[in-house]
């Protein structure tokens, strides 16, 4: 399910038809899968292709080769609750084509599940490093203690010396890009993933200025940074992965959660789950940070 080049119809465009349906309340975010849509809408006609119509993956886009085929699904399915599709109701109308000269940028990065295909320095990921016991174990242990409620994850802090975190996402929920701040912690930052997969992305901006959005509550929208100046890279994290950022990944990457409910890896749409939680370790620094990356060091600037 790639993102297509249609769009949905402006209001009052309803008598245009055509052969290709925008059909909200559908998708793999709501349980609805490709093939299922394939089998529901492929009663009116060959269907061309099934796309996500953005990535919320509760909309999709159905092609037909003919638009009598996209007419028949409209009077069958719309509006009417699909006992194929989970009972849901489709809310479908007539996708229109869009030149290319307006279709925004496809704004994602091939996602790996390989880390070594990445080629990122110190960075690396442990597949299965607790077992799926110890990972009830351990979220049985924190859900028993008090949350910290911030405005889209909980959190809960431990530590000092080897400072522990643990926070929560809820579907749809990421985390800015940022770099840990070296100033405040050295060396390794490990990160288990419990409960739900997620995706991470990395930067390397060349510019390599150290940016408020570094600092702790220093939020940034993705929306406004500069897409042009920086590589991009991204890996698969599944429930029970530990990841380890060191050297170069650690002090001149940023990290970054992208806020989606389905991600794109390889040819698989992979739904997050309700939430993920994620141990993350971080040693206090005693004393400046020396390392190699000056451009991206709040100590050494
Ligand atoms: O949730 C994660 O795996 C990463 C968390 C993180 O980057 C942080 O807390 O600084
Ligand atoms: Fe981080």
């Amino acid at each position: 399910m790639g993102l297509p080049r249609f769009a949905r119809p402006k209001e009052g465009a309803a008598g245009v038809r055509s052969p290709n349906l925008f059909v909200a309340n559908c998708g793999p975010a709501v349980g609805v899968s490709q093939d299922a849509v394939e089998a529901v809408f492929g009663r009116f006609g060959e269907v061309k292709g099934v796309y996500a119509a953005d990535e919320s993956g509760a909309r999709v886009i159905v092609c037909y080769g003919e638009v009598s085929s996209a007419e028949a699904a409209m009077e069958a399915l719309n509006g009417r609750p699909c006992a194929e599709l989970n009972g849901r109701s489709l809310h479908i109308r007539y996708s229109v084509h869009q030149p290319a000269s307006q279709v925004k940028a496809d704004n994602s990065v091939p996602v790996s599940f390989d880390v070594s295909e990445l080629n990122i320095p110190g960075l690396h990921l442990v597949h299965d490093f607790v077992s799926a016991e110890e990972e009830r174990e351990l979220l049985a242990a924190v859900d028993g203690r008090p949350w910290n409620g911030l405005a889209k994850r909980r959190v809960q802090h431990y530590g000092y010396e080897f400072c522990y975190d643990v926070n929560e996402y809820p579907i749809g929920v990421g985390l800015s890009p940022h770099i840990d701040t070296h100033s405040a912690f050295e060396g390794f930052i490990f990160s288990l993933s419990l409960a739900g997969p997620c995706i991470m992305e990395f930067r390397r901006y060349s510019d390599g200025i150290w940016l408020d959005r570094n600092l702790p509550g220093a939020e940034v929208k993705d929306g406004s940074l500069d897409h042009s100046n920086y590589v991009r890279k991204a890996i698969y994290l599944p429930p029970r992965s530990m990841l380890l950022l060191s050297g170069e990944a650690r002090y001149a990457w940023h990290h970054y959660i992208p806020h989606h409910k389905i991600d794109f890896v390889g040819e698989k749409v992979i739904k997050r789950s309700p939430r993920r939680v994620s141990f993350t370790f971080r040693k206090v620094r005693n004393g400046p940070c020396q390392c190699e990356f000056p451009q991206y060091c709040d100590s050494q600037r």
